[in-house]
């Protein structure tokens, strides 16, 4: 059934205007807006995984979603051709917020995520230099360190526990606050974020919402750029949630306390620099920031770190032998971020962690301006203005022409010698994205995550204990199929 509503969606609108004829169609996925979210989920996956086979010879395939072409790219060469090469005739939202990101931008409305142009640069810059500073990082690595040993304090009392995920989920919190805003419990203020966040998740990611959003606007007569109803009432729900932590911590904001710079917290400076006063602190740069810090600063470490301890647990030598590298360290004797960036192993099982479970496993961007590409076997083509193209970042990092037959393996040995700046600029692995939208806080992600492993494996033994029987949704992000349950034991001499 669905296979024939696809192959007369494609004689509308495929064969019709074909754009592009020399690589492979997949009849897939024209129907996925079409269907409720259960079933957009499981096609989504399967027919990602049809678009990935289907471009072993060429490196590149494509199927129409609608009547809108999407254009999958296996070869890292020509992923660098667009998002490197070509970064300035793609975006996220594209022209009438029509693009993948769209409805992100009609729910968050004004964050660094959904900006393009001169105030993403900007505010790319501002991140870059809060998040990804070696100066910042530094002086932030004895403030990291105190929330790890808090956090693993925390789950030595408990000892046991079903959702291992939600304790990580807390460390990531503080951490990212912390150096956000000054805020070391933000955890604690931020239990009622869950609802607002997994609805904008939802939503956000939805291939089904594009659809129902058109027609709740067309009938409501508004054009479709504009939120509908449901985005609206999220963003409010959103908004209220960010002002709320910002309004609650004034104090840690306020430009005008007299304190170094090195010491004034990320917000605290984004407020100086763009005109907040003791009386009002909150501009409107502050204000994005801290929507975009809400919309993506700890989901993703969070399954990081729940990934790796799965891993870890399955593979208990690889554990030993880093437990052994942090004893023996200098790091374990003097707590400076420098020593900590000198442990090969440590360096090697974090490559291996996001190249097997990259958070966001899947990126995608809208074309605004016709592109010009070269396939594998040399034929031309001309990617055209209302296409998309999209990337499995997962399926890249498991692809076994790049990274062997062994490729499905955690293997963090396979780093020995290779540098995750030359994978990345060879766009074969892509954990952050590469190019001028890279995410800039990746500084700040290796030491929470490095840090956060090199506390809890000197202090204690943490075992997922349903490791073997946990698996890995193909989502907007990287979720276990189940909740991790755990088991945590003190080491010896502890
Ligand atoms: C394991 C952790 C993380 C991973 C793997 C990760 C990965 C990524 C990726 C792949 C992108 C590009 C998305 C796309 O264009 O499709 C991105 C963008 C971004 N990330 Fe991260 N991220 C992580 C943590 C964070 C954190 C903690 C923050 C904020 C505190 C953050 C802030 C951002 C921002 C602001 C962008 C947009 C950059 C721009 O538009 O120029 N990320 N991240």
């Amino acid at each position: 059934m669905l296979q024939t509503i696809s192959a007369v969606l494609y004689a509308i609108f495929g064969l019709r205007n074909n754009p592009l004829p020399d690589i492979p169609y997949i009849s897939c996925f024209p129907t996925l807006g079409l269907l409720s979210e259960k079933w957009s989920d499981d096609f989504y996956s399967t027919s990602m995984r049809a678009l990935f086979n289907a471009a072993a010879e060429e490196g590149i395939s494509w199927t129409l979603i609608g009547d809108v072409p999407l254009i999958y790219l296996r070869d890292p060469t020509l992923i660098r051709q667009v998002f490197v090469k070509n970064a300035e005739s793609i975006s996220r939202c594209g022209v009438q917020t029509r693009g993948p990101f769209g409805t992100g931008k009609r729910i968050i409305r004004s964050a660094l995520i959904t900006a393009d142009g001169d105030v993403a640069r900007h505010w790319h810059a501002d991140m870059t230099r809060g998040f990804h500073n070696r100066l910042a990082m530094e002086g932030f690595h004895p403030k990291l360190i105190s929330i790890a040993a808090g956090h693993v304090q925390r789950l030595r009392d408990v000892g046991l526990g079903g959702n291992l995920q939600s304790h990580l989920q807390d460390y990531a919190m503080d951490a990212v606050w912390c150096l956000g805003l000054g805020l070391e419990n933000a955890s604690e203020c931020t239990r009622d974020w869950e609802e607002p966040f997994a609805n904008y998740v939802q939503m956000a990611a939805s291939i089904s919402h594009p659809l129902h959003h058109t027609v709740i606007n067309f009938l409501c007569g508004r054009e479709f750029e504009e939120p509908d109803y449901f985005e609206n009432d999220l963003h409010e729900r959103i908004e209220k949630c960010v002002l709320q932590l910002l309004e609650a911590n004034l104090d840690l904001l306020n430009p005008e306390a007299v304190k170094p710079r090195e010491q004034m917290n990320f917000l605290q400076i984004i407020s100086h620099e763009t005109g907040g006063s003791a009386a009002q602190p909150i501009t409107p740069d502050v204000l994005a920031h801290a929507r975009q810090i809400f919309s993506h600063g700890f989901p993703a470490p969070t399954l990081l770190l729940l990934w790796a301890l799965k891993e870890l647990s399955l593979y208990p030598e690889v554990k030993q032998k880093l437990r052994a590298e942090l004893q023996e360290s200098e790091w374990y004797h003097q707590k400076e971020l420098l020593l900590l960036s000198r442990l090969p192993y440590l360096d090697a099982v974090v490559n291996e962690l996001l190249r097997l479970h990259p958070p966001i496993p899947t990126t995608a961007r809208a074309i605004d301006r016709p592109l010009s590409m070269q396939t594998q076997s040399g034929a031309n083509l001309v990617v055209p203005v209302e296409a998309r193209v999209a990337v499995s970042i997962a399926m890249l990092h498991q692809d076994p022409h790049i990274w062997g037959q062994d490729a499905s393996r955690f293997l963090p040995d396979r780093w020995d010698g290779l540098l995750p700046n030359t994978t990345e600029s060879q766009c074969k692995y892509l954990p952050f994205l590469t190019g001028h939208r890279r995410c800039p806080c990746t500084g700040f992600v290796l030491q929470q995550v490095k840090v956060f492993l090199a506390v809890l494996l000197t202090e204690v033994d943490l075992e997922v204990t349903n490791a073997s029987t946990v698996e890995k949704k193909l989502g907007p992000v990287s979720e276990p199929t189940e909740p991790m349950a755990f088991r945590v034991t003190p080491i010896k001499n502890n």
